[in-house]
């Protein structure tokens, strides 16, 4: 499944990932939600108006067994013409290839069940039904699906940002994300869905039994708060625990990295303080003298 966040698409369930293409800045995660609360409502309903108007065109009825929701058909055909006969690739994932394509003049991505797909049908069966339920501002769209004989394929809105896996890797140290910003995206995208978020604060991989300066991103050069690394570590920690009734629930998770994120907020507050009173006194020091 797929979350999105400021235009990134972000794979949770597996290897979590966002999407790229525009560069994306460590800016956007601070000017975007502020947007995004302003221009909230009034997406919300278009959101509401688009959804309305595609499951108007393309409500079908029930289907004997599989997908047995009323859904986004789409077949393939219309998928070839989607694509332009799948003439360009965006990527590859656990499904198969995803390739680019315009649902009318919207861009869209659709993704293709490949026949030796790791995932499988029935997993491709769950995204369809889970997607086709779950709407969410941090959750990728399903746009349809098409699911004749071999040819099975999900279609999803088109996020032009690309991935966040890429993101957090780039080599680019001057857009590295802040633990801030790796803490907003983890509540967003935490409120979206799916516990296992938690694993990309600390990317590229999580390791358990590692000090815990030692798990973070050493290109924040100890820019952050040690407790709130510390207890997001524990919210990823319950997160990944084989016992299932020992993992938190997704309101405990979000309510948790909402105090890991004031506790960052807070230390940087404390920061610019002290610094703005030695700043002051410099300059109160340079006019006694
Ligand atoms: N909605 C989308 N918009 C733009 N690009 C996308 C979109 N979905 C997927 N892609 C591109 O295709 C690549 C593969 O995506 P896909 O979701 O199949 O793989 P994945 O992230 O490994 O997911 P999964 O866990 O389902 O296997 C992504 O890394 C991304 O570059």
């Amino acid at each position: 499944m797929e979350m999105k966040k400021n235009g990134l698409i972000l794979s949770v369930g597996r290897n979590p990932k966002l999407c790229p293409e525009a560069s994306c800045t460590e800016k956007n995660n601070y000017i975007v939600p502020v947007l995004a609360a302003a221009l909230s409502f009034s997406l919300l309903l278009t959101a509401m108006a688009i959804l309305w108007n595609l499951k108007t065109r393309h409500q079908v009825g029930k289907r004997n067994g599989s997908l047995e929701l009323r859904n986004l058909r789409f077949s393939y055909s219309d998928l070839v013409r989607i694509t332009d006969n799948f003439e360009r690739a965006l990527g590859k994932g656990g499904f198969g290839t995803v390739y680019h394509g315009y649902l009318d003049d919207t861009q869209v991505a659709v993704k293709m069940l490949s026949p030796s797909s790791v995932q499988g049908y029935k997993q491709f069966q769950a995204e369809v039904k889970l997607l086709m339920r779950v709407h969410h501002k941090n959750l990728t769209t399903l746009v349809g699906y098409c699911d004749e004989g071999i040819n099975m394929g999900l279609i999803y809105e088109f996020m032009a940002n690309g991935n966040l896996e890429t993101h957090l890797l780039a080599q680019d140290d001057a857009n590295i994300f802040s633990w801030e910003g790796r803490l907003r995206i983890a509540v967003e995208a935490a409120q979206g869905w799916n516990y296992q978020i938690c694993n990309f604060l600390f990317p590229p991989i999580f390791v358990k039994n590692l000090y815990i300066k030692n798990i973070v991103d050493p290109r924040l050069q100890g820019d952050f708060d040690i407790n709130s690394v510390r207890k997001a570590v524990e919210i990823a920690m319950a997160c990944i625990s084989p016992t299932a009734t020992k993992r938190p629930t997704m309101t405990k998770v979000v309510i948790e990295l909402n105090e890991c994120l004031a506790m960052e907020i807070a230390r940087q507050k404390v920061d610019n303080d002290i610094e703005s009173k030695d700043s002051i006194e410099l300059y109160n020091s340079d006019h006694r003298a």
